[in-house]
């Protein structure tokens, strides 16, 4: 039973894919995967005890090829997390993805050891787009998408924040910068380049950052790439003066529990997680899944965590539902309407009616 009506900020198309469409066009592409059943799959793609960042990234190679470079599969996956969110209570939700990922031509390299063909990281984000939109009227809830750019290709980025530029307001809100943190780029000027480019057009900002990295990697998305929100963030408590600096100037952390513990992000001890911490501060956070395929999860999982070990109670449930639709990168006007949403359902204003 959904606790409330939700608003998640933090979810990877790519990592949120059902075994199932996985399975369907493996068998109808004839691309090979690590299993023929839902639970064969899984026990390659999916895991229950921490691995490193590194690791967990490799996962995403065991199904990206059946998926990648097939427009009826990513307009599906699109789709379906729509439903599958609206189902577990979401009433809006921030998709993100890499359009270069899913691409199998006018990319470098392309992805997934796929041969050429003749999808471009442009008419994917076409295809998420609809897929989305589709899903948006058929769910009856709100969807938008964040393109990602990936920290060890510094030479998509360029293109990542035209196609932010040319699909903005049409299902693209924000730019983020994903992937591995722990690995050395000897230059990210072009990431930094097209985070100028989103702040001078208008497109918000978003960096996984203090996950598996440092506190100067959280310095670096703030004050160089004037990042409007963190992903993860949670080693941000490794340097109490940022930390009081951000949470003066309300930084919003999108938090992920289970993937945290997962990534080996935090120590397993939930007791001990972040997340606590940001509750006692009454830090601007959201609770979110991440990469709900490879961690076998759900929405609920990551709500569980924080109610069993850490004993989150529904008034803080609320309370960071709301943080999240005020640090969501809806225009103004759509942002009040959610948040009207949101306080109606919580009980927070009285019925006019
Ligand atoms: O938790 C994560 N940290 C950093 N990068 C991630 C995480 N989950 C997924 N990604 C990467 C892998 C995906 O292919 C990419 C775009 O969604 O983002």
């Amino acid at each position: 039973n959904p606790q409330h009506p939700a608003v998640e900020l933090h979810v990877h198309l790519d990592g949120a894919i059902r075994p199932e469409t996985i399975l369907h066009f493996g068998r109808k592409r004839g691309v090979p995967l690590p299993g023929s059943t839902v639970d064969d799959l899984l026990k390659h793609v999916s895991y229950k005890t921490p691995l490193t960042l590194t690791q967990f990234l490799e996962k995403f190679n065991h199904y990206m090829p059946a998926i990648a470079g097939d427009r009826e599969a990513v307009r599906r996956i699109a789709y379906e997390l729509v439903e599958t969110k609206a189902k577990e209570g979401v009433i809006y939700v921030e998709v993100r993805y890499s359009p270069h990922l899913l691409a199998n031509c006018s990319v470098d390299p392309i992805p997934w050891g796929q041969t050429e063909g003749d999808l471009t990281p442009d008419e994917v984000v076409n295809l998420v787009n609809q897929g989305l939109q589709d899903g948006e009227r058929d769910f009856r809830i709100k969807a938008r998408s964040i393109l990602c750019c990936m920290r060890h290709m510094p030479s998509w980025s360029p293109e990542v924040v035209e196609l932010c530029k040319k699909y903005q307001n049409n299902s693209v809100v924000a730019i983020d910068l994903a992937g591995d943190e722990s690995l050395k780029v000897e230059d990210s000027s072009e990431h930094k380049k097209a985070y100028e480019e989103a702040e001078r057009c208008g497109i918000h900002r978003t960096v996984h950052a203090g996950e598996a990295g440092p506190p100067a990697m959280i310095k670096e998305a703030v004050y160089l790439l004037k990042a409007e929100r963190i992903g993860h963030g949670y080693r941000v408590l490794d340097d109490p003066e940022l930390y009081k600096e951000l949470l003066r100037a309300k930084m919003h952390f999108e938090v992920c529990p289970w993937s945290s513990y997962l990534t080996g992000a935090c120590l397993p001890d939930f007791g001990k997680h972040p997340v606590a911490q940001f509750r006692k501060d009454r830090a601007n956070y959201s609770i979110n899944t991440d990469d709900p395929l490879i961690f076998n999860s759900n929405i609920y999982k990551d709500y569980s965590i924080v109610k069993d070990y850490m004993g989150f109670t529904e008034e803080e449930f609320k309370r960071v539902n709301i943080n999240a639709a005020q640090s969501s990168f809806l225009p103004e006007k759509e942002k009040q309407e959610l948040l009207n949403k949101l306080y109606e359902a919580y009980g927070m204003v009285p019925n006019a009616s």
